[in-house]
Formats: structure tokens, sequence, C-alpha cells
């Protein structure tokens, strides 16, 4: 992206739960259009699954796709009964964690790892923590920091 136009964000939102996914990406999608950014928006169904379409992207930008300058991660774990809440929290961390670096990615991870719907409320609302916005401005940071770097 040149210094000169704005820059384009991917969104990824797992929308396991739809109505925490509207507040998080009401909140991304805020703090995007706030600094001029353009992006769109895919989905998937859980967050285990962000990683690899992030990495699907990254293909397709390679085979002459659109261009990302960035990209968020949103989405909402909720512990259950069983171990599968480590399983979705750890390895969706994990791998936008080996994409970020191993890539150089602007990414922010708006992956909400919670215990109720009480705490992922407080969490997903915009008018609350807005940690989509939070992870909007963390993407947003991230791509200035690599074009003051230079690369
Ligand atoms: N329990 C939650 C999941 N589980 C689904 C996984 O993310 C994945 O889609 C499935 O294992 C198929 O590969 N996903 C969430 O985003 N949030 C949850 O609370
Ligand atoms: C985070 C999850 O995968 C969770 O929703 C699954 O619930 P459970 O552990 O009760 O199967």
């Amino acid at each position: 992206m040149s210094s000169q136009s704005a820059p384009h964000i991917l969104i990824v939102e797992a929308r396991f739960y739809d109505d925490m996914s509207d507040a998080l990406l009401a909140g991304a999608t805020a703090a995007l259009e706030a600094a001029g950014a353009t992006w769109e928006a895919i989905t998937v169904p859980g967050c285990l699954e962000i990683p690899p379409a992030i990495a699907m992207a990254l293909d397709a930008t390679e085979d002459g796709g659109t261009v990302y300058d960035g990209f968020i991660a949103l989405g909402v774990v909720i512990r259950g009964e069983t171990y599968h809440f480590d399983i979705v929290s750890n390895e969706s961390s994990r791998g936008l964690m080996n994409l970020a670096v191993s890539e150089s990615l602007a990414l922010g991870n708006g992956i909400m790892t919670v215990e109720n719907e009480a705490q992922a409320w407080a969490r997903v609302s915009p008018d609350n923590l807005d940690k989509g916005g939070f992870a909007a401005r963390a993407a947003l940071s991230m791509i200035a920091l690599r074009e003051k770097l230079g690369n």
C-alpha cells in the first residue's frame, strides 16, 4: 500500500454466535471507517477455520487476487463441558500467530475466549469493551508500523 492509498482490510469472522459476531463486526468496521480504511468480510463456521481462511486469501493474492494490507480475525469461543474450548482457543490463536509471524501480517486478533456469555457480551459490545474495534485498530497500527519500517 502506498502511503497515499487507504489500507484495505480482510475481516474473517467466525459466526458461531451470530448476534455476538454482529457486535464484533460493528465495532471493527466502525474503527476501520473512522480511519478511512476499506474492508471486506468473509465468514467461516468457527474460529478453527479462521487461520486457514487467511492462508487461502494469501494464496489467492499470490495468484493475482485482491491484495490485503491487513487482516482482522473476529470470533467468540465460550467454554463448554469438554476440552474442546482449549483446542479451539489455543489452536486458532496459534494458527493466527504462526501466520502473522511467518508472513509478516498486519493482523488484529479479535477472538474472544471467555467463560460465559456475560463475559462475551461485555467484550463484543462496541459501547462496552469493543474488542472488535480494538482488533481493527491493532491491524491498522501494524500496517503503519510496517510502512514505517519500510517493508
Ligand atoms: N465451540 C466453538 C467453536 N467450535 C467450532 C470450531 O471452531 C470448528 O468450527 C469446528 O471444530 C469444525 O472444524 N467455534 C467457535 O468459533 N466458537 C465456539 O465457542
Ligand atoms: C468451545 C466449544 O467448542 C464449546 O462450545 C463446545 O462445548 P462442549 O465442550 O460442551 O462440547
